[in-house]
């Protein structure tokens, strides 16, 4: 009575396992259903077992259906075993009784009766017939046996075994078999020794122990041979896999040959008829066990979750090999320290696990003296490295003070949503698709809330499944992630238009995934279009080496209409599929630290910095403290896409992330810590190396310091532009610098020109790290001040060989002490006066700096040089003066030079002697 009143309890890993989904699955629903439940090995009740059973249907469908179809091959497959066994034991019987009458026969007559039955047997041996006939003619059985025991020959099958019978009695195989020798002459065929066949009727001494309607039986027996017969073919044509039916032919070959030689042997002998029967069912097992193994390898070929598992054991095997080879690695990394550029000597000797001391020392014996906090550069690391049997490896901030990764439990892990990029070329649909998408599937489903634009959304299907969509289409965004070290997307849209063709950026796209070892899943669009030519397309792609599954390749292929929606929910089913295939899995638990990767981040003015994370790891919630590429923060607030605050983010869920101290770049890593110190911990010591690097590296080429530069690797070509005077100055120059040899470098003129340099000039120097070259040209103040700015070389030169000559010295490290021209002021002459014996004087008015009257001065027009010289007279009114200052006018004139014009300018210089930095 208990028992009845108690209800039935469901193990929830049982229900997984009859639904053959994940355990975690079922469990992470029951829990979202409310049920109580700790673990994979928690009891359900039924109605809960309903639910899920609900929430699975899909699942449980299909699971359903591969069972319905195994269950229907293996019932065909056990009937084929059946018949197949009956025909060897009819087989067996058949041979027995034939030698039985070989031996009478040998015994009783004359003639070569002994060899009859050995060729006799052949033929029944080769067809499978008579397996029908003991399930029809089940009643012969005792007949059979008991027959068998007297005289074992004649009864032992109705119908073969109608040759032999002949040989004793002579009255009842009259009756029984004169239907039979028509038959028997066609299945001899082969036999050379028919003759023998007339014969028989008169051998008798068959003992009769009952009548049968042999002709009935016999047609029926033939009606059913001949089915059986049909059947047979047609289930050995559905099982047969090729090569494996010869294999399987030659078997029972083989089990077959041998039979037709015992009886002979045996004939001969005339011998051991129960050693005969015991051997019968070891041939058999081996038979049917070999059928058994071929037809479930057949079925297995052919079914299509079978294919899906055989994936699972491959990537599984895969994955082991990974495994393998990374510990390999990880081995072989033991010896290789990953340091930062310009590490200290303290950081170095933790990183070697030896004392600073050591390095210090060592340092000493090179002829450096350093100090246990003394930052080294790229050079003596890796010289120190080496001496203490290292290998340096140079590192990013990031990857320096990257959050170890710890390791997820197994147990943990369960099937998350894929992520999606969308690609293809211009044109052919890739927004058309993310808005039908959106619209169809996530607008229309959500109430509340304008949809904003976020870098990425999750979609979530009819079927309850979900798909993450990063909403960056286009190539560049994918592969800038990837550049940062971020593998975000799981799968590939490639969209190609049907009245298109296959175009450079679908190549690209191709080319990025591949690279990326993204799988595609193509999308021929626009097939609403009359000129849509899906076939041309295929062919194109195949030529780009993406063979679609339609023309029998690896690639999923779907043909849609983005702007009608046709096709869509089928391409989303084989995303879905092909995420299947792939078992994406992530860490679910709940107190694991979140991790994830920043897809997109802006400033909001209301806001501060806010970011898109797409969640990898655990659960993102409100109030982590984490560290994201070289800032930090502490998450504020969580919102969806459309601005709805949530407490919490799942693997492949995209959320907007408040909270941030700095602005994160799209690729970084985003990491939950244990405590806001933690991660204020790694975030500063990434920004004091990141400091420390845009500090100690000098971004700009600088032609007193190439030569270091080029040693360290960082240049490997001197890009110059050259601004002149004239065209004539331009080509000598740039012959004269083409001319330079160097080994390690060489000279690259970017840009040339006449005339002034501009601030265009200094933007295209400082955006390709060039040098400019002003040969008898000047920059306007506008280049001036952004030269400065930038931290830019120009150079000014008047005469071309001591152009050559830096260029060349700077470029072996000799550059020789600088003569290095200072502009102290210019002026701009405003007034022109002629004043006799004089020559014309000019009025100026001092632009900037200052003018003595004992400096260089040179005339620029527009920016060109005319005149280089110096002051004949400097005055201010009437009178003489040593200098003028800036915002003051004056008066000059220039020596031996009087070509002077309004808004030319004057510049001051003088020359000082800088010392080459090495
Ligand atoms: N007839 C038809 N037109 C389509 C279809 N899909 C997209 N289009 C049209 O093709 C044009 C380009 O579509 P987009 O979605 O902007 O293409 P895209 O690849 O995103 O283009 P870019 O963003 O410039 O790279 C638009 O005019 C769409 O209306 C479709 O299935 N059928």
């Amino acid at each position: 009575m208990s028992l009845e009143g108690k209800e039935k309890k469901y193990r929830i890993s049982d229900i997984a396992r009859e639904l053959q989904v994940s355990p975690q699955e079922v469990l992470r629903f029951v829990k979202q259903e409310g049920g109580k439940v700790a673990s994979t090995s928690s009891m359900v009740k039924s109605d809960m077992r309903e639910l899920i059973l609900d929430e699975f249907s899909d699942e449980k469908k299909l699971v359903d259906e591969t069972r319905k179809i195994r269950e229907e091959k293996r019932q065909r497959l056990s009937r084929l075993e059946e018949q197949s066994r009956k025909t060897y034991e009819k087989e067996l019987k058949l041979k027995d009784t034939i030698a039985a009458k070989a031996e009478a026969v040998v015994a009783g007559r004359k003639e070569t009766a002994s060899e009859e039955p050995v060729q006799k047997p052949k033929a029944p041996a080769a067809s499978p017939e008579p397996a029908a006939e003991p399930a029809a003619l089940a009643g012969q059985k005792p007949t059979e046996e008991t027959v068998r025991a007297e005289q074992p020959e004649s009864p032992a099958s109705s119908g073969e075994t109608a040759e032999p019978q002949p040989q004793e009695p002579s009255e009842k195989p009259e009756k029984t078999l004169t239907p039979e020798p028509a038959p028997k002459p066609q299945e001899p065929s082969s036999s050379d020794t028919h003759v023998t066949y007339e014969k028989p009727k008169n051998i008798g001494g068959l003992t009769v122990l009952g009548s049968i309607d042999v002709e009935s039986a016999s047609r029926t027996k033939k009606k059913r041979k001949k089915r059986f017969k049909e059947q047979a073919d047609e289930l050995k044509g559905e099982f047969d896999v090729p090569g494996r039916g010869e294999e399987e032919g030659a078997d029972k070959a083989a089990a077959k040959k041998p039979k037709p030689a015992r009886p002979l042997e045996e004939a001969s002998t005339g011998k051991k008829k129960k050693g005969r029967k015991k051997k019968k069912p070891e041939v058999d097992e081996k038979v049917i066990a070999r059928n058994i193994r071929s037809t479930i390898s057949g079925m297995d070929d052919s079914g299509s979750g079978a294919s899906r598992q055989k994936f699972r054991k491959m990537r599984k095997i895969e994955r082991e090999k990974e495994l393998e080879a990374a510990e390999a690695e990880k081995e072989a990394q033991r010896s290789i320290i990953r340091v930062t550029e310009f590490a200290t000597a303290h950081e170095l000797a933790d990183l070697m696990g030896i004392n600073a001391k050591e390095i210090i020392q060592r340092c000493f014996t090179l002829g450096k003296f350093v100090t246990i906090n003394q930052r080294l550069d790229k050079e003596t690391i890796e010289l120190i490295a080496l001496e203490f049997g290292f290998e340096a490896e140079f590192v990013s901030e990031v990857e320096a003070t990257d959050v170890e990764h710890l390791e997820d439990n197994p147990e943990d892990m369960e099937i998350r949503p894929p992520v999606v990029t969308i690609m293809g070329h211009v044109d052919h649909g890739k927004t058309s698709l993310l808005d039908y998408i959106r619209r169809s599937n996530v607008v229309a489903g959500e109430s509340g809330g304008i949809t904003q634009h976020i870098g990425a959304y999750e979609v979530t299907l009819e079927n309850g499944r979900s798909i993450t969509f990063l909403d960056t289409p286009g190539h560049e965004a994918f592969t800038a992630m990837r550049a940062r070290g971020a593998q975000v997307t799981d799968i590939v849209v490639l969209v190609v238009a049907a009245d298109d063709s296959v175009m450079p950026q679908t190549i690209e796209a191709i080319n990025h995934s591949k690279a990326a070892e993204v799988p595609i899943v193509v999308a021929i669009n626009k097939v609403d279009k009359p000129e849509a030519n899906t076939e041309k397309i295929r062919s194109q792609l195949s030529e780009a080496g993406v063979l679609v599954e339609d023309w029998g390749g690896e690639y999923q292929c779907q043909e849609i209409s983005a702007k009608q929606g046709t096709g869509v929910e089928e391409l989303m089913e084989k995303v879905l599929m092909e995420a299947e295939i792939r078992e994406l899995k992530a860490n679910y638990a709940e107190e694991v630290n979140a991790r994830g990767i920043i897809v997109e981040s802006e400033l909001d003015k209301g806001k501060g910095v806010v970011s898109t994370v797409l969640v990898q790891r655990g659960y993102l919630k409100v109030g982590d403290p984490f560290v994201s590429g070289n800032t930090m923060g502490r998450v504020r607030a969580l919102m969806d896409e459309r601005g709805k605050r949530v407490k919490k983010a799942g693997p492949s869920q995209p959320v907007r992330v408040l909270g941030f101290e700095d602005l994160p770049q799209s690729g970084d890593e985003f990491v939950v810590m244990a405590s806001d110190k933690e991660a204020r911990e790694v975030a500063q010591k990434r920004q004091i190396i990141r400091r420390e690097h845009e500090f100690r590296r000098s971004t700009r080429v600088k032609l007193d310091s190439i030569a270091r530069q080029i040693k360290e690797g960082q240049v490997k070509e001197l890009s110059v532009i050259i601004k002149a005077d004239t065209d004539g100055s331009i080509q000598a120059l740039a012959d004269g610098l083409m001319k330079i040899h160097n080994e390690e470098v060489k000279v690259q003129i970017i840009h040339q020109g006449v005339g002034q340099i501009t601030e265009t000039d200094v933007l295209l120097a400082a955006a390709s790290d060039a040098i400019i070259i002003g040969f008898r040209v000047r920059p306007n103040i506008n280049a001036k001040r952004l030269a400065e700015k930038e931290d830019l070389d120009i150079r000014f030169y008047s005469v071309i060989y001591h152009v050559i000559e830096d260029i060349e010295q700077a470029l072996e490290g000799m550059l020789s002490p600088e003569l290095h021209e200072e502009s102290i002021g210019s002026l701009e002459i405003r007034q022109v006066f002629r004043v006799p014996k004089i020559g014309n004087v000019a009025g100026c008015y001092m632009l900037e700096g200052k003018i003595f009257r004992d400096s260089k001065v040179r005339l620029l027009r527009d920016g060109v040089q005319i005149y280089d010289g110096q002051l004949d007279s400097l005055k201010r009114f009437k009178d003489d003066v040593k200098e003028v200052d800036a915002g003051y006018e004056c008066g000059l004139n220039l020596k031996g030079y009087g070509d002077i014009k309004v808004g030319d300018v004057v510049e001051a210089y003088r020359i000082v002697e800088k010392k080459r930095k090495l």
